[in-house]
């Protein structure tokens, strides 16, 4: 049976490509001249230049053609999710949802399952999360990811799985997506540290107290703390604030040394900020270092009173 993959972002298309090594794909961009570029070229140079698609990925402009797939994963950006979901509510009520995006929709406050489950209350909605580069998933390089979904999914486990894709299952949906959402902010966070060459030592203990943030919200969330700890909260926390692949780190690194950034970029990490923000604010939950992120997004506040700001708060134990 086709798995269908809609919206060809970079992560939508390394996934069709690397699912396709087990069957039939179908890939679903809503710019036709960008799919008939991607249909003549077997390439998306748009979004993830350099990859081949593989002969068993078809790639279309019409959504319909996916009203036969029984799995389908969501790679629109999460900012756009809500909407996406509601427009297109009556293909995919009934089936099974996998949302691969990471953040916190700034209208509702909600994750993507909370969406999935409102717009379409007859599917079943997973999340398919952790560290991974959409160019090391495109080439084949080994990768493990969360798959959350609220009852226990061996089957879909298995049928998502890949020989370099390895998946790890949970039914903590709640702790998957806000550690997928929460490291975004918290590497935009060790981006601006780098990027006013305030240190390695700083991103450290950066690194440290934004996972006792992500930590703190997550529990008050009804997480559990091993899913924090796995690869959809630690490991895609050290990945992303490591990485010069992340365009969350980067855009803190332009943040921090006052350089442009292109705005066409995907930057989760700048509306979960936000998000997280008011989240926190009304469950009375302390995240300091989200609340300047959002701030220093907005332009509200230089890097230099915001880092003066977290290292003048009261001390306190660990
Ligand atoms: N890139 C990565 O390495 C990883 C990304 N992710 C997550 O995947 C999600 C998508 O990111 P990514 O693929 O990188 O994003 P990209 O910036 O590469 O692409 C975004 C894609 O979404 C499409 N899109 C935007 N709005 C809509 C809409 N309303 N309806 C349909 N399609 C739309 C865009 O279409 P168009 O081209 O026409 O503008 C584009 O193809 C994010 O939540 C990200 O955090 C997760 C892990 C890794
Ligand atoms: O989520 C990712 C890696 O796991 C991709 O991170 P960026 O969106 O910061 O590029």
């Amino acid at each position: 049976m086709t798995i269908a993959v809609l919206g060809a972002g970079a992560f939508g298309t390394a996934l069709a490509i690397s699912l396709a090594q087990r069957g039939p794909v179908l890939l679903w961009a809503r710019d036709a001249a960008h799919v008939a570029e991607m249909q003549e070229s077997r390439r998306n140079t748009r979004r993830l230049p350099g990859a081949v698609l593989p002969e068993c990925l078809t790639v279309t402009a019409e959504i319909t053609d996916a009203a036969g797939c029984e799995v389908v994963l969501l790679g629109v950006p999460m900012q756009k999710m809500g909407r996406f979901l509601s427009e297109n509510a009556a293909l995919l009520d009934g089936k099974v949802l996998v949302s691969c995006s990471k953040g916190i929709d700034l209208a509702t406050g909600r994750g993507s399952v909370e969406l999935i489950e409102a717009a379409c209350p007859g599917a079943r909605a997973a999340v398919l999360t952790g560290p991974s580069f959409a160019a090391d998933i495109a080439r084949g390089l080994p990768t493990a990811l969360t798959l959350a979904c609220r009852t226990d999914s061996p089957g879909l486990q298995a049928r998502l799985s890949t020989p370099t894709l390895r998946l790890y299952r949970t039914t903590d949906t709640i702790g998957a997506e806000l550690g997928g959402a929460l490291k975004n902010v918290i590497a935009i966070a060790a981006g601006v540290v780098i990027g006013a060459n305030l240190g390695d030592s700083a991103r450290a203990a950066l690194m440290t107290r934004g996972f006792a943030e992500m930590n703190r919200l997550a529990m008050k969330l009804g997480a559990r703390p091993e899913t924090l700890m796995g690869l959809s909260g630690f490991g895609d926390l050290v990945l992303t604030c490591t990485s010069l692949q992340s365009r969350n780190f980067r855009y803190g690194i332009a943040l921090g040394s006052g350089a442009d950034f292109d705005p066409g970029v995907t930057v989760e990490g700048a509306a979960t900020a936000k998000a997280v923000t008011r989240l926190a604010q009304g469950h009375g939950i302390d995240m300091p270092i989200a609340a300047m992120i959002a701030a220093l997004c907005a332009r509200e506040i230089s890097v230099s009173d915001a880092v003066t700001a977290l290292l003048s708060r009261p001390l306190k134990e660990e």
